[in-house]
């Protein structure tokens, strides 16, 4: 048996359609959206994604405000262009790429939340907590939407999510286990005992620890769906949280490279035009 690939990069094709018509629904009302994106230093995957993210925006009819800071900027230099892109009416919604290697809590909260297409505000973390509508953060979100596409069964399903970072696992439990949802979720980490006891288990299971290959073939149910999120580099090549064997027992995968990266920034695509879309009524 073979997997079936959850195509992110086709999934990232077809949301780019349906979000194009919105967008010219809102140009039609006078309303332009706009993406800003501060970017701190001159590490080359970063300055790929923003690249990557101007390119769709451009390709989907919304503009684009980019700063590029040198690695000496400073807390306050940051801070001023937050500052400066939150009173910008052009910029209708914007991100700080991380990392920066300054104080990132307090970066994040100083964005406007109506502006924080991210998702990961303080505030808008806690109105996903409180089941208030706002804006999701993208990768997680992506998970979810990747598997409805291709018709993987959430409802009732049994997630294992592996890894509990602030970007994707400690998010994703929150999403997964809303009635709309309706999954229930074990969130394992670097303290569980035996995860392979947990993964064995599960319908889906989403790989997001960061460690190349932890997820191996004899961890993982026949027919299961497997989504691997975890970025790693070995010898300059993008190594995922799952091992090739895992192809021949899960009935579904997320591949990586063409997986979760693209539908990430599907959903920053999505919540520019939501924003903007909100801030029209
Ligand atoms: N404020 C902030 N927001 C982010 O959304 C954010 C961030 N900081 N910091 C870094 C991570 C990483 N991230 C990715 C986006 C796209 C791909 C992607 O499209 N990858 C392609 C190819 C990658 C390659 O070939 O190098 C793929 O998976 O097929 C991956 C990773 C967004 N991030």
């Amino acid at each position: 048996m073979t997997a079936q690939k959850l195509d992110g990069s086709a999934t990232l094709k077809a949301i780019k359609a349906e979000l194009t018509e919105r967008v010219a629904v809102l140009k039609a009302k006078g309303v332009v959206p706009g993406l800003g994106t501060v970017l701190v230093g001159d590490d080359p995957g970063s300055h790929w994604y923003v690249g990557a993210k101007h390119k769709d925006c451009a390709e989907i009819g919304i503009e684009s405000i980019r700063v590029d800071l040198p690695a000496t900027a400073t807390q306050a230099e940051v801070e001023a262009e937050i500052d400066r892109l939150n009173a910008d009416p052009a910029c209708t919604g914007f991100l700080v790429q991380q990392p920066t290697g300054l104080d990132e809590f307090r970066l994040l909260s100083r964005v406007d939340p109506d502006k924080d297409v991210d998702g990961l505000h303080p505030t808008n973390l806690g109105k996903l907590v409180l089941g208030e509508a706002g804006s999701l953060p993208c990768t997680p979100i992506g998970c979810i939407e990747l598997l409805r596409r291709h018709g993987v069964e959430l409802n009732g399903a049994e997630v294992v999510v592996v890894g509990r970072g602030l970007t994707v696992g400690r998010p994703l439990g929150l999403l997964l286990t809303r009635r709309s949802e309706n999954s229930t979720v074990t969130l394992c980490h670097t303290g569980t005992r035996d995860l392979a006891a947990h993964t064995r288990t599960a319908d889906v299971i989403v790989a997001a620890a960061g460690v190349p290959g932890i997820i191996r073939g004899d961890m993982v149910k026949p027919g299961a769906a497997v989504l691997d999120v975890g970025v790693s580099r070995v010898d300059g090549k993008i190594a995922g949280d799952v091992a090739d064997d895992v192809w021949d027992v899960a009935g579904w995968i997320s591949p990586n490279p063409g997986g979760v990266g693209p539908m990430t920034r599907a959903m920053l695509l999505s919540n520019i035009v939501t924003a903007a879309e909100r801030q029209v009524s």
